[in-house]
């Protein structure tokens, strides 16, 4: 059996959204084909160390800062790969062809460049997920959540997570509106949790005048609860909540594009309980073959913190909207 080749594959990003791409020189299986600046790793070397001396080697900049996403496992007919995603978000230096390959900076889902290499192409748009998950939290603060909301998707593009658990019928069927018509203003890609999901289905059975239809198109986060039990809502199921390492096997397995992981501190809702804390977290997500949210007492102000330990980015219930002051890195 061949053995599994470990490469360090490193997605440069600059603060205006492009990215390093860099293609494949001649001689090299997939010649001319696109991809991220990266190589194999070598004996005793990390990855984050393959990584610096790769992009060192091949473009002439020095990686400063980045951290683990996730990772991708690939058989090519010339090799079995384990792709080792880095984000690095701060370095030094202007990229130089070193070893006569083609470079550019373009978006994570570029019309401009192909063929890209066929491990990384299906990626794409998983990678390219918003940075920021908003969990809505009318139960806590009524309507005027609706503010809160809208003032977090003036500033950062963010997925929403309609998750309410406690509202009246009429309460949760006002909010679930207010938060629909805010996603379509801002083009926020909406998913609706799961269990709030089977209670508006039955208020639509209750009430003629509320129109929720179990479409194709609805996009459901499960709750642990329905992941372990494989409820996958007629493959509606996008995203889900995971509380350990098996729980985030399972979410990739089942095909899923992200998983929310924590609680990374201590939070309002459930106090006293310690939460795993940033290293806790990067072991959890150490294999993770999916993008991973950190979710638990954070803020924008910790998404750096959060890429540092293998975090996609960041989901938050009360800090959403609370500040329209950003802290990602330039
Ligand atoms: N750098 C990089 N490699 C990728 C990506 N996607 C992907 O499938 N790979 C695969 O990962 C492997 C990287 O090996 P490589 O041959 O480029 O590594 P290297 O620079 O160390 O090459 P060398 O050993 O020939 O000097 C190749 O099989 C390549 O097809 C990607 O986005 N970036």
């Amino acid at each position: 059996m061949t053995k599994r080749v470990d490469v360090a594959v490193g997605v440069v990003c600059r603060p205006d959204g492009t990215v390093l791409w860099g293609s494949r020189p001649e001689g090299k299986p997939y010649a001319g084909y696109w991809e991220f600046p990266g190589g194999k790793v070598e004996p005793g070397e990390s990855v984050w160390q393959a990584l610096v001396r790769e992009l060192r080697e091949e473009l002439g900049i020095e990686a400063l800062q980045g951290g683990p996403w996730f990772i991708i496992e690939h058989d090519y007919e010339h090799a079995k790969v384990r792709l080792h995603l880095y984000r690095i978000w701060e370095f030094k230096g202007e990229p130089a062809s070193l070893e006569n390959q083609h470079f550019c900076w373009a978006g994570l889902q570029p019309d401009s460049i192909s063929p890209i290499l066929p491990a990384t192409a299906p990626m794409l748009p998983v990678l390219n997920q918003p940075t920021f998950m908003a969990i809505t939290g009318f139960q806590q603060m009524g309507t005027d959540y609706a503010h809160r909301l809208e003032a977090g998707l003036k500033a950062h593009a963010a997925i929403v997570q309609f998750r309410e658990t406690g509202l009246s019928d009429e309460a949760l069927v006002e909010s679930y509106r207010l938060t629909v018509a805010l996603c379509e203003r801002y083009r926020a890609p909406l998913c609706i949790n799961s269990a709030t999901y089977r209670v508006l289905l039955d208020l639509a059975e209750k009430y003629s005048d509320f129109e929720f239809e179990d479409h194709a198109s609805n996009r459901v986060h499960l709750t642990h609860s329905d992941l372990l039990k494989g409820n996958a809502f007629n493959a509606r199921a996008v995203g889900a909540s995971v509380h350990c390492p098996e729980s985030l096997a399972l979410a990739f397995d089942q095909g899923l594009q992200y998983a929310v992981l924590g609680a990374v501190k201590e939070t309002g809702s459930h106090p006293g309980q310690k939460g795993i804390g940033w290293q806790g977290f990067a072991q959890m997500v150490e294999e993770a073959r999916l993008p991973v949210y950190a979710v638990g007492g954070l803020s924008s102000a910790d998404l750096n913190d959060a890429w540092r330990h293998g975090a996609h980015g960041v989901a938050m219930i009360s800090a959403w909207g609370a500040s329209t002051s950003c802290t990602v890195a330039s």
